[in-house]
């Protein structure tokens, strides 16, 4: 698909942190992730890819459910576009803001994880590294420089530099302003990270008094 040029960015590919298979360093920043499920209004989605397809049918809630059904996020992904003519009419409009708001909550339910490697990249451009995604992300066109919006790359920076570097851990994330930003027919809750997903050493602290 063919996108504005505004916003465009050059990268040096040297210069900067890539990420872009998920078994490859930094693949824990791709929505391809399967290792972050997240938690809202009870419901396990079982990945960021998962969360920000479904909420483009946030009307349509048995689209919804088989994408969120879906382990692997890729295949949430092509569910997803076996539904795009039911899409939400504003979804090019709000897809940002959703991306973000979904980001936040992997952010916040696994800041063990995450906050440790978005600390890593420094103050390193962040950038996925796509074939063809210009929009989230960014490609190769010689010369060691990558082109591309790079729109997830720049909401981690964002989130690097307002979370991890001044250590303001997201503790609860509201719910977008966004008429019918629903989840299976019910409005989205705020959600606050109360530890649903414990890390292996707080388990193990766990089990160790009972
Ligand atoms: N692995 C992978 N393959 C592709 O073909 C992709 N376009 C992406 N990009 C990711 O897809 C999500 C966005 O989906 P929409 O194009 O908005 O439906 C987002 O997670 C990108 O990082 N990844």
């Amino acid at each position: 698909m063919a996108i504005s040029k505004r916003n465009i960015r050059i990268y040096n590919r040297n210069e900067v942190i890539t990420f872009s298979k998920t078994n490859e360093a930094f693949g824990e920043l791709s929505n391809m992730s399967s290792s972050f499920p997240l938690f809202v209004n009870d419901i396990i989605v079982p990945s960021s890819e998962a969360l920000y397809q479904a909420m483009r049918y946030s009307l349509f809630p048995k689209a919804q459910n088989e994408i969120i059904r879906q382990a692997s996020p890729m295949t949430a992904k092509m569910i997803s576009k076996k539904y795009n003519p039911y899409s939400r009419q504003d979804w090019e409009l709000i897809k940002l803001k959703v991306m973000r708001w979904v980001m936040e909550i992997k952010l916040s339910q696994h800041w063990n994880k995450l906050a440790p490697i978005l600390e890593e990249t420094g103050n390193k451009a962040i950038v996925e590294l796509s074939y063809k995604d210009q929009f989230w992300g960014a490609k190769n066109i010689g010369n060691n420089q990558l082109e591309g919006k790079n729109a997830l790359g720049r909401l981690w920076m964002d989130l690097r530099e307002k979370h991890v570097l001044t250590n303001n851990k997201i503790e609860c994330v509201a719910p977008l302003a966004i008429a019918g930003f629903r989840l299976y027919d019910h409005d989205i809750d705020t959600i606050c990270d109360e530890d649903h997903f414990l890390n292996n050493e707080e388990e193990g602290q766990l089990f160790a008094v009972v």
